[in-house]
């Protein structure tokens, strides 16, 4: 499927999307996926996750403010989402910075995601690789963690997304780089959490692959779009949410700002 026609499918059959994720995250990510055309619900309890994945499409977990209650829960849901057959995105946010999140983002892992997606010291350090990074912000540049994202998609047989200035998504096969967006988006808090919510929107509708490079090509698109208007960060996530909103599948039909390698 080509992005434009990703689009055309979410905005269509608008998939319920079920997102675990961080308490900074939870409005910016549900408005995201709701610009783009799909549905979104934050559900966390662990007595009701396995319930609520096999009613969506599709299933995001993200780490960014985990506890063991919520670990539970991202665990039951992960197994229920293999077992419906749903397709799960992993969201491993400064999984480096202590031993906690480190244990819990790799028996994660072995829950099968379809799609990791992470900045590049996120991706690195999944590879062992030493990295710039000290907590949720990337210190690191996607082309130096190109070779640890096609790694870890071969070692897990899941698309891993790498983002940045120049973002990266490989299937450890094939693989794209998607520019665009523009440097106000890193100083704004949960825009990888929201990106991760709208991949999970998109898998619901598409192959992981393809699902990933149309997420960021969005992306990228409603950055480019917003920058022209924004005079900060603030007017910033007001005018990406209307130019996420406004972005039609034709737009997109030129697949300009993608590189396929
Ligand atoms: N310097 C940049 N220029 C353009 N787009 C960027 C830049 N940095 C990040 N982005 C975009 O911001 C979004 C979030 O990526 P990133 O900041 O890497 O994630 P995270 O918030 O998880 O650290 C992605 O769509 C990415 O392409
Ligand atoms: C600031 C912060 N702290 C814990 S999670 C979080 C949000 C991180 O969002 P992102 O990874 O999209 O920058
Ligand atoms: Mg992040």
């Amino acid at each position: 499927m080509t992005t434009d026609q990703i689009l055309a499918t979410l905005q269509t059959q608008k998939p319920l999307v079920h997102c675990i994720t961080n308490y900074v995250a939870m409005n910016i990510a549900a408005n995201v996926v709701l610009a783009a055309g799909a549905s979104p619900a934050m559900v966390h309890a662990e007595d009701e996750v396995a319930d609520f994945v096999p009613i969506a499409g599709a299933l995001t977990i993200n780490i960014g403010t985990l506890s063991p209650a919520w670990v539970s829960a991202m665990q039951k849901a992960a197994d229920a989402a293999r077992a419906a057959g749903k397709p799960w995105v992993l969201d491993p946010v400064a999984h480096f910075a202590t031993p906690y999140r480190g244990e819990v983002v790799q028996d994660l892992i072995g829950r099968g995601p379809a799609i990791i997606r992470g900045n590049a010291s996120e991706i690195m350090a999944l590879r062992g690789a030493a990295t710039a990074g000290k907590g949720v912000d990337s210190g690191d540049s996607v082309a130096d963690a190109e070779a640890a994202a096609i790694a870890l998609a071969k070692a897990q047989g899941c698309v891993v997304a790498v983002t940045g200035e120049v973002d990266f998504v490989t299937d450890g096969t094939r693989s794209a780089r998607i520019s665009g967006g523009t440097e106000i988006m890193p100083m704004i808090t949960a825009m990888g959490c929201s990106l991760t919510a709208l991949m999970g929107g998109l898998a619901a509708v598409a192959p992981a692959f393809e699902a990933a490079v149309a997420a960021l090509a969005l992306f990228a698109e409603a950055g480019n779009r917003a920058a022209r208007t924004a005079g900060g960060p603030g007017s910033f996530q007001v005018a990406f949410l209307d130019a996420l909103s406004q972005i039609k599948p034709e737009d997109l039909a030129d697949d300009a700002g993608v590189q396929w390698l």
